[in-house]
């Protein structure tokens, strides 16, 4: 398997005790139970210092993150809506609704109680899909401690601010604390069943980022800093439609030629948005952007390629919407992200600058459909392969 003999190279050389096996893509995970069952659930050593997560959001992502908390050996409460799942979860380690065939580490316990999960946290995860967030953020903003920093999971951008998840956690809770940001090409369900993964935080507070990523790197899960918050978030939000185009691609019945034209111009248009908002470019060559796209448009596992798929075979974005059980952010971003270039983005003909992010609004709102939008970038005017330029 590819990606995983080249996700091997991303294991920080100082994890030198791992049983590689359980690195490795594990082809029986359809299968229900066992699905699991290379994972090695022992715990690595825990930091050498008390430490309280709580993760909020029992879904797909908050599940992943809890896991690899608990396989630290680290203390992890997850913050769930009701009481009943938290009982489904501590009495039998599954979440009734989400990736059931999981067993979760034992040691991860769950509780419908804001003041209980959040009251002496360490470290907070957040993974609350981004369009909800604001309305959970003013639920437990009573409870969350000041100072604890926060570990934001969620990818995308508000329809009704514009903002970024930076944006909307200091508009929520304050800007005196610290705030980081974790992204890359990270599937819940690979997660949870110990395949290796790397994944990057960001935060202005460096120190803060190098002790999440000490916190959560394990002999599965690997983890790289930056500084450059506005570049992880940029690709995090925008691989969401590129992957919705890629679904649509596939849809479509298109071919490789295709898929990996459109899959590079819309990296394209992911560096010269990063590139405007302030970015590195080698961010937006890295794990939270080139590679997140990578994993979410040619991988089996994405919920907005999915979206997109049943676009090009079409469906319309309300039936599709209408029977989705997740979430997939792209849906709503791909609206967000065009007023927000319009709005933050200087120049004329911002959607010749843009076509595949404009083009997928496009057909979400239903002003198009999949094959015209292929026409259009198709019928472009010849002009220099340049994604550098700004605007
Ligand atoms: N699933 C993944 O593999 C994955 C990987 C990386 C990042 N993410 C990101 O993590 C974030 C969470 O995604 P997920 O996959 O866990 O979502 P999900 O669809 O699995 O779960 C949705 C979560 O939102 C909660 N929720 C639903 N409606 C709500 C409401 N009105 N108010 C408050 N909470 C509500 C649910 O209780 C649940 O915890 C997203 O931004 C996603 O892009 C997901
Ligand atoms: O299933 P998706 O499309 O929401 O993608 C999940 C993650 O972002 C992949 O890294």
């Amino acid at each position: 398997d590819v990606y995983n003999v080249a996700a091997f190279s991303f294991v920080p050389s100082r994890v030198s005790t791992r049983d590689d096996r359980s690195l490795l893509h594990n082809p029986r995970r359809s299968a229900p139970a066992k699905s699991h069952s290379i994972l090695s659930m022992k715990a690595t050593s825990p930091p050498p210092y008390p430490v309280r997560v709580t993760v909020m959001g029992g879904g797909n992502f908050g599940l992943a993150l809890a896991s690899v908390v608990a396989k630290r050996g680290v203390p992890v409460t997850l913050l769930v809506r009701t009481e009943e799942v938290a009982e489904e979860i501590n009495e039998n380690h599954r979440h009734p609704r989400y990736m059931t065939d999981i067993a979760l580490p034992r040691t991860v316990r769950a509780t419908a109680n804001k003041k209980t999960a959040l009251s002496d946290a360490t470290y907070i995860i957040h993974a609350v899909p981004v369009q909800y967030t604001r309305e959970y953020l003013a639920t437990v903003k009573d409870e969350i401690p000041a100072n604890v920093p926060i570990l934001s999971a969620s990818k995308g951008i508000e329809t009704s601010s514009l903002g970024f998840m930076a944006d909307i956690l200091k508009e929520c809770l304050g800007e005196d604390r610290s705030y980081a940001f974790l992204s890359g090409p990270s599937f819940a369900r690979e997660i949870c069943e110990g395949v290796a993964t790397a994944v990057v935080i960001a935060s202005e507070d460096l120190m803060l980022a190098d002790d999440l990523a000490e916190l959560m790197a394990g002999e599965d899960f690997a983890v790289f800093t930056s500084r450059d918050v506005i570049g992880v978030e940029v690709g995090g939000a925008v691989k969401n439609v590129i992957a919705i185009a890629a679904g649509m691609c596939e849809g479509l019945g298109l071919g490789t030629n295709a898929m990996s034209g459109l899959v590079t111009r819309g990296c394209g248009e992911m560096r010269r948005l990063g590139i405007y908002l302030g970015a590195r470019p080698s961010t937006i060559s890295g794990l939270s952007g080139v590679g997140d796209t990578f994993g979410t448009c040619f991988g089996p596992l994405s919920r907005n390629r999915q979206f997109g798929y049943r676009l090009g075979k079409g469906e319309t974005p309300e039936e599709i919407r209408a029977s989705m059980t997740e979430v997939a952010e792209g849906v709503d971003t791909s609206i967000a992200l065009v007023k927000m270039i319009k709005k933050r983005c200087k120049g004329y003909r911002l959607d010749l600058k843009y076509p595949i992010l404009f083009g997928v609004a496009e057909i979400i709102e239903g002003n198009m459909k999949p094959l015209e939008g292929l026409k259009g970038l198709m019928n472009f005017p010849t002009r220099m392969e340049n994604y550098d330029e700004r605007f």
